[in-house]
């Protein structure tokens, strides 16, 4: 695997691939790897044949009193982790190559709708810094297809949304969320968490689990259940930021009629933010 720090040399390293006929399936991450990004890389290598990922945690879309300054980077283990998935280039720049005049002055991509409530709301900001960062590396490295995990739901829908928007000749696809065994989410922020917090974390999946059940079995009072599910949250010592039932194809409330819902969640335990979903079909037509 070749890792890059320029956008020249990533340019001229895909130039390469593409001149050998190859497809480019593209990956971008913020690093500290772990087992959902490795099936984001692994779903490029089944549907491309030259694999490119990116380590870059964009100081643009993170807010004044977020952890970047924190933000874990471990990209020596990162680079083994990506070579043992079979990514063939890794492009990891510093903050100075993505944004040389500094960020004040940066164009911003910002997507409308779907990028207001839910972590829009809580992260004011984060989804143009998203947007933003994400069609620099689209216009760096060209990519066929590109791959985003389902675990940051509204961020695919951002995704989807722009590529769309802008026409960028680019097929998103995305990858089911990687649980652990009890069913917490991975996340490079779970390595935050105490021992004890780690305990109570799989109690976001197993509540959005619970009201998933609830759905499926007829019920449609949303806010009754919704209301439910944060003291449920409450109870076992998360606080939740938000718990919304939404339509998964428009992120609009869902309604009595949304046939494919998605139960959306963000909650803090102690200093740390997890999000995690769940979709479920209704069958109401
Ligand atoms: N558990 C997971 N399953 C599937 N995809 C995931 C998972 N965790 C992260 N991803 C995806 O990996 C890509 C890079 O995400 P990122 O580097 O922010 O990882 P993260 O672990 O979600 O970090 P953070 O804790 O900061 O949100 C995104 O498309 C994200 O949706
Ligand atoms: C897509 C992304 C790499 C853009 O910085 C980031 O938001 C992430 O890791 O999900
Ligand atoms: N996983 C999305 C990146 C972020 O939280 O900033």
């Amino acid at each position: 695997m070749n890792v890059v720090r320029t956008i020249a040399d990533l340019r001229a390293a895909v130039t390469r691939a593409r001149g050998e006929g190859k497809r480019v399936g593209f990956v971008p991450t913020m690093g500290n790897l772990h087992d959902g990004h490795i099936a984001l890389v692994r779903k490029a290598g089944q549907r491309a044949d030259f694999v490119v990922a990116s380590i870059f945690v964009n100081p643009l879309q993170f807010g004044p009193n977020e952890d970047l300054a924190s933000y874990p980077r471990t990209l020596a283990a990162d680079q083994d982790k990506l070579f043992e998935a079979g990514c063939h280039l890794l492009f990891a720049p510093t903050v100075e190559e993505m944004y040389p005049s500094g960020q004040t002055l940066q164009t911003i991509v910002s997507v409308p709708g779907v990028s207001e409530g839910l972590c829009g709301g809580s992260r004011p900001g984060h989804f143009d810094g998203v947007s933003t960062i994400v069609t620099k590396l689209f216009n760096m490295v060209l990519p066929d297809l590109a791959v985003f995990g389902e675990k940051d739901f509204q961020q695919l829908a951002v995704i989807r949304t722009m590529v769309r928007d802008l026409n960028m000749p680019v097929q998103i696809i995305g990858e089911p969320i990687v649980r652990a065994e009890d069913g917490l989410a991975l996340s490079s922020r779970n390595g935050y968490l105490s021992a004890d917090e780690r305990a109570t974390a799989p109690v976001l999946y197993r509540t959005l689990s619970q009201l998933a059940q609830r759905v499926r079995g007829g019920e449609r009072d949303y806010p009754a259940l919704l209301t439910e599910g944060e003291n449920a949250l409450r109870t076992a010592g998360l606080r939740p930021d938000y718990l919304e039932a939404r339509d998964a194809l428009t992120l609009q409330p869902a309604t009595e009629q949304t046939t494919q819902v998605v139960i959306l969640a963000a909650a803090f335990l102690g200093k740390t933010r997890l999000i995690d979903n769940l979709l479920v079909e209704t069958g109401t037509h």
